[in-house]
């Protein structure tokens, strides 16, 4: 789905190359994380596939297609199947949240009819249902970002990428960005993100790819952060420090053996948190606690079957834009119903079918109350998280 074939990226006057002898395959379906320190290329790598930019030397292919051989005229059409998603957000400020998403359907010539349905849908998948009619300025960060999710997948991409999705947002909103990709990754978009977030990265168990001053230094399944690729906690104020830390606790007692498949941890057992980090993850792990995230997603793991007349029901039918006979595309539905290349179990708390109620997500203060971190104002929602 996207091939990197020794890809070499210079910039003009700089000394060495932000991008060298790259080689990089990912599947459809597949969800990996770019790390690295800052300047070692991630979002260069970002820039190549979504074709802002052409590589120095070397071939890439995107959804079948030689990047090169796409005319600039034609690049708007080839990027109609991948979304974006940025750290500040880029939501157009004089639109509603409605209009926002909808911006970007209209400017692709979908219908009204088809635009009146597929927005309110995405903005529902969101947990931003009621949130429609607001300006982005009166919006917590969080809910922000989603709004931009919303905008990038209304139109089904087969690929999201995103490029530190979570840097202006708190641990606690964080999170709830995560669950939300790894739900869009479920129902089978191709997600690739750059961050630097080594928490989310360790607990996420996905694919790992480590860049260090242009090369690729780990490519790894199941991976985690790494230690090279060290997250700037220089950066951190003392409160930062406290909540990352409750946020790490939290989520790694939430993947404890004792708890993966069978609920939380009960209070007292033994594990390998404390038994503070115990009770929260216990508040967190109910399955029946919350109405599913997203009802008409299942975990990629559970998608060997999907439910009759699910995708009759969808609003995204329409022809793909590369055409039936693509097959990468005509292959899509059956890696879906297969979960994906890729699909493994993913950690309780992240699964889309079952815990936290994306309203409750977007409402600023609960989610961080209810893993038992200090509740906060939509206003300080938007904050350095590192
Ligand atoms: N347009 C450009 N012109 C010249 N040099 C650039 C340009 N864009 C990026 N670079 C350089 O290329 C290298 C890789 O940059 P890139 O933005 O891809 O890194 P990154 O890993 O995304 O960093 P960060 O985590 O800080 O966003 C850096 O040395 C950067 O200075």
């Amino acid at each position: 789905m996207i091939l990197f074939e020794n890809v070499t990226k210079k910039y003009r006057g700089t000394a060495r190359p932000a991008l060298e002898s790259i080689d990089l395959n990912i599947d459809r379906g597949e969800f990996v994380f770019i790390v690295g320190a800052s300047g070692s290329g991630k979002s260069s790598c970002l820039r190549l596939i979504l074709r802002e930019d052409q590589p120095s030397t070397g071939k890439i292919h995107v959804l079948g297609q030689d990047l090169s051989k796409i005319s600039s005229r034609k690049v708007p059409y080839f990027r109609r199947n991948l979304g974006t998603v940025f750290q500040d957000f880029r939501l157009l400020t004089n639109k509603t949240v409605y209009d926002n998403v909808a911006f970007t359907l209209q400017v692709i010539g979908k219908s009204r009819g088809f635009i009146q349905e597929a927005v309110p849908d995405t903005l529902e998948m969101v947990g931003l249902a009621n949130k429609g009619k607001r300006f982005p300025h009166e919006l917590s960060g969080g809910e922000q970002q989603r709004v931009a999710i919303a905008r990038a997948i209304v139109n089904k991409p087969a690929i999201l990428l995103a490029d530190e999705p979570t840097g202006n947002l708190d641990p606690a909103t964080s999170l709830g960005i995560m669950q939300l990709l790894r739900a869009i990754n479920a129902s089978g978009t191709t997600v690739v993100m750059a961050t630097h977030e080594a928490a989310f990265v360790d607990i996420m168990q996905q694919r790992v790819v480590e860049l260090s001053q242009g090369v690729i230094v780990r490519d790894e399944v199941g991976g985690g952060y790494g230690e090279t690729a060290s997250i700037p906690v220089a950066d951190l104020s003392e409160e930062g420090i406290q909540v990352l830390r409750t946020t790490e606790a939290v989520v790694r007692a939430a993947l404890s053996p004792d708890m993966i498949g069978q609920g939380a941890r009960q209070e007292g057992e033994e594990g390998d948190g404390d038994l503070a980090d115990a009770q929260l993850a216990s508040e967190m792990a109910p399955a029946d606690e919350y109405p599913a995230a997203l009802p008409e997603q299942a975990p990629a793991a559970q998608q060997q079957q999907p439910r009759a007349g699910e995708r009759a029901a969808s609003v995204y039918e329409e022809p793909h834009p590369f055409g039936e006979d693509d097959a990468d595309i005509d292959d899509l539905d059956e890696t879906i119903a297969a979960g994906g290349p890729n699909a493994r179990k993913i950690p309780t708390f992240l699964d889309p079918d079952r815990n936290i109620d994306p309203v409750k997500m977007s409402e600023t203060g609960s989610l961080a109350e209810h893993l038992g971190l200090r509740g906060k104002d939509d206003e300080t929602d938007v904050g350095p998280a590192r």
